[in-house]
């Protein structure tokens, strides 16, 4: 059986119901995993359950049911081998963009002298196009900056797992543009194994290898799992010439539009597998 480098099995959120005895199931029988390296990204409408999923990976949520398994062992708790980009930044106020990123670096390595600690934190700032911003706060930054300094101090303490919830969803479509491809050059970079949530299907057709579908909730499930078969390097103003493009893109939205409110749980009890869906030409 081949090894995967994250395993999430027979995953279940489910919360008290109304009444005495009753549990409201948010998504049961999530299966699905992640190789070494791959680019996931995980879409599906609004409540069915993809940031309860991503806080579970993060060890800031506790399943109801079933387990995660990252490179052989079981997750528990939060871990500096698990990063997390979120929507609203969350970069701490009284602390300079550098000094935000270097806080996580140093918890990381802590036997690094403070040199070696500020060198690896700037070479990450200037990746995301901060250099010459490092001594701002982040009230000083607009908002697509502060992104970059979270998505910098993400990579730089190069978690094995690098899980985003909408990191681009607070931004105009034009720094949302140029941060997506800075991430796309950090990430080649660095080879690491992406989970991101994203609600834009051009934005996980850009970025993602395999794209999950979720259904809606409750009792979500993860239906698909879609292959890009988009070659890389990929830039936004070609991808959408690719003769897969349009191919993948209407089957996302046919799925949001339509099979995404399948009850796939009454139709599959059991074999919760995703179906792989692969449309290359
Ligand atoms: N404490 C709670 N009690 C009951 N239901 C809850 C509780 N916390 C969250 N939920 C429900 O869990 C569901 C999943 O929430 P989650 O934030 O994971 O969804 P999501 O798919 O990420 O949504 P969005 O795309 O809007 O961010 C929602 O329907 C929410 O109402």
């Amino acid at each position: 059986m081949k090894h995967h480098f994250l395993q999430i099995e027979n995953l279940k959120k489910s919360y008290p119901g109304p009444d005495k005895d009753s549990e409201l199931v948010i998504f049961e029988n999530a299966n699905f995993t992640i190789d070494k390296g791959e680019f996931v990204c995980v879409i599906g409408h609004s409540g069915c359950g993809k940031s309860t999923i991503l806080n579970i990976l993060a060890g800031l949520d506790e399943a109801s049911d079933g387990i995660v398994i990252m490179d052989g062992k079981e997750i528990s708790g939060p871990s500096l081998e698990r990063g997390v980009v979120f929507q609203n930044y969350s970069l701490l106020p009284w602390r300079t963009a550098l000094q935000n990123v270097t806080f996580g670096v140093q918890a990381r390595w802590p036997e690094w002298s403070k040199e070696k600690v500020q060198e690896h934190s700037l070479r990450f700032l200037e990746l995301v196009g901060l250099k010459g911003a490092e001594d701002r706060k982040p009230s000083q930054l607009s908002g697509g900056m502060r992104q970059r300094v979270s998505i910098a101090r993400a990579f730089a303490t190069q978690p094995q797992l690098l899980l985003m919830d909408e990191p681009f969803g607070a931004l105009d479509a034009l720094t949302r543009g140029v941060i997506q491809e800075e991430l796309i050059k950090i990430w080649e970079e660095s080879k690491q194994t992406v989970f991101m949530i994203t609600h834009d299907v051009d934005e996980a057709i850009l970025l993602a290898d395999r794209i999950l579908l979720m259904t809606n909730g409750p009792k979500a499930r993860i239906a698909e799992s879609v292959k890009v078969s988009i070659p890389r390097p990929r830039k936004r103003t070609e991808i959408i010439h690719h003769q897969d493009y349009y191919k993948i893109r209407n089957h996302l939205v046919d799925f949001l539009v339509d099979r995404s409110k399948q009850d796939i749980s009454v139709l599959n009890p059991k074999d919760a597998s995703p179906k792989i869906i692969d449309l290359a030409s």
